[in-house]
């Protein structure tokens, strides 16, 4: 059986990465399995348990580290965020695409360990759009906003080591650009090759 395509969606703090998937997985010939991440931070006002992240203890977290059940985490921004590994693993292995969204620290360490993957860089037109969206956003402290937006700084550097970047300048434009990708990286897995010889024998005939 093939394996699932595996799309990685990064980039730094309030760019739309969250807001931008939500889109994508509107989109009717879309069926990618969402990984959800597991951190320390506390909950967002409506933010689900499980939905939206499994929320845990420091403790907790550090346990699944040492049982080496992540398969990336980082410390960003004072909490803990991490990708648990046996959903990954089996979401793939069951040929089902799954797409995480994840920081630029744990999208490399992916890429390390999973190069086979397709790894996008979610780019804000510029730093100052990115800290009106977080302002805008209103579920952080200024100190915190800061503290990510010079997060950010150092992340758009690290934009070379992706595959793909995409700029969020009007969501359903950085959707259509993703969605692209998606396509692309079918044909380069060999997953709807089949599909493209059907409909040039068609045309032929
Ligand atoms: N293209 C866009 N134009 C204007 N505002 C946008 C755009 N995309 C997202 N936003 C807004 O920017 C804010 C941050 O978006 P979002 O929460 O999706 O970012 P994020 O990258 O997922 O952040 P985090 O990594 O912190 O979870 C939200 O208020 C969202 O509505
Ligand atoms: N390395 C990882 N980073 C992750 C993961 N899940 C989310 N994130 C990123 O953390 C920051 C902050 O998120 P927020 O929800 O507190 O705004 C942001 O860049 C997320 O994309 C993960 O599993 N691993």
């Amino acid at each position: 059986m093939k394996r699932g395509v595996l799309i990685v969606l990064s980039g730094p703090s309030g760019v739309g990465k969250g807001t931008v998937r939500k889109a994508l997985f509107e989109e009717p010939d879309i069926d990618f399995q969402y990984s959800i991440s597991m951190t320390t931070r506390q909950p967002r006002n409506g933010e689900v348990n499980g939905e939206d992240y499994f929320f845990v203890t420091r403790d907790e977290f550090e346990t699944e580290i040492a049982n080496g059940d992540m398969l990336e985490y980082a410390e960003y921004v004072g909490n803990y965020y991490g990708t648990p590994k046996k959903f990954i693993d089996q979401t793939l292995a069951a040929g089902r695409d799954v797409l995480l969204e994840i920081d630029v620290q744990g999208a490399l360490q992916v890429k390390e360990k999973m190069p086979e993957g397709a790894y996008i860089f979610l780019t804000p037109p510029d730093l100052a759009a990115l800290k009106e969206r977080l302002i805008g956003r209103g579920t952080e402290a200024m100190d915190v906003i800061d503290r990510r937006v010079s997060a950010a700084t150092a992340e758009i550097r690290m934009m070379a080591n992706y595959d793909y970047a995409v700029v969020n300048d009007e969501v359903s434009l950085a959707v259509n650009r993703i969605k692209d990708i998606i396509k692309v990286e079918r044909l380069r897995v060999n997953r709807v090759l089949p599909e493209y010889i059907k409909m040039i024998e068609e045309l032929e005939a």
